[in-house]
């Protein structure tokens, strides 16, 4: 467990994996923290990882409020702090809109990206209000089953494992977690995706209830070149779901573009 000074406060990080891996940094989605890649890594010993808390989120400081781009230079600081060049970028829903931003801004610390479940515009204005509300009245334990519901598709969520990812949820600091959604509902990012000019891969979950395949398409069209590939019997979350069949896509990439 380590820590990054930012002038919001501390950001929690930790990093796994052999010294010669291949760098990967990772940045997970609304409502979890870094152990959201815990499945993901057990299928890939061989790389280093970099994983991060993101604001108001796991074990980092909250800061007030923020926008996706603030979230990217968090990254971006880490990365630096770390003296890495030319890693390759993993991020998964707002994770995916924090890796289009420093991707698109940051070629001299990243080298390749992999935009997972995300898309230039998530939601709607009343979707963030709406479920901002509910929070606001009932906690976070009052959406916990409708984000199930987005996350994971019907035969994971009748698995005992879906306790834990909902007391993640549902552990979430709520005023982080409000920030978050005050910086999903104000980000529009298709400028950055069509400023991407890394070797790019784009993910979907076949049964995603947040970001649908179609909408992760229209953004992976956006950046050029970008490969384009759906994870069958996957929501939300394939890292966790379909740990196997993400490790076996992202090892792929590693091959052809890590540094
Ligand atoms: O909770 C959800 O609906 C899923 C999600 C949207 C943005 C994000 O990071 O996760």
């Amino acid at each position: 467990m380590q820590v990054l000074n930012r002038p919001w406060g501390a950001m929690h990080y930790r990093i796994d994996g052999p010294a010669d891996g291949p760098v990967v940094v990772f940045a997970n989605s609304l409502g979890t923290d870094l152990r959201l890649w815990d499945p993901l890594l057990a299928e890939m010993p061989g790389i280093r990882a970099v994983r991060f808390d993101k604001r108001g989120h796991g074990l980092s400081d909250e800061g007030g409020e923020f926008r996706v781009e603030d979230l990217a230079d968090d990254a971006a600081a880490l990365i630096e702090h770390l003296g890495l060049k030319q890693v390759v970028f993993v991020g998964l829903s707002i994770g995916g809109m924090i890796a289009q931003i420093i991707s698109s801004r940051r070629a001299d610390l990243v080298g390749a990206v992999v935009l997972a479940n995300t898309a230039v515009k998530m939601g709607t204005q009343q979707s963030w209000d709406e479920r901002i509300a509910a929070i606001r009245s009932g906690g976070l334990g009052s959406i916990v089953d409708l984000v199930m519901q987005r996350w994971f598709a019907p035969k994971f969520r009748a698995q005992p494992e879906l306790a834990i990812w909902r007391n993640m949820v549902a552990r979430t600091s709520a005023s982080g977690y409000i920030a978050a959604c005050h910086a999903l509902s104000a980000a529009e990012l298709t400028d950055a995706a069509t400023r991407i000019s890394l070797p790019a891969m784009v993910i979907a979950g076949e049964q995603d209830g947040s970001s649908p395949a179609e909408l992760v398409k229209a953004t992976a069209d956006l950046v050029a070149g970008a490969t384009f590939h759906v994870i069958p019997d996957a929501g939300h979350l394939p890292c966790v779901e379909q740990p196997a069949a993400f490790a076996a896509l992202l090892g792929r990439f590693l091959k052809e573009h890590s540094a």
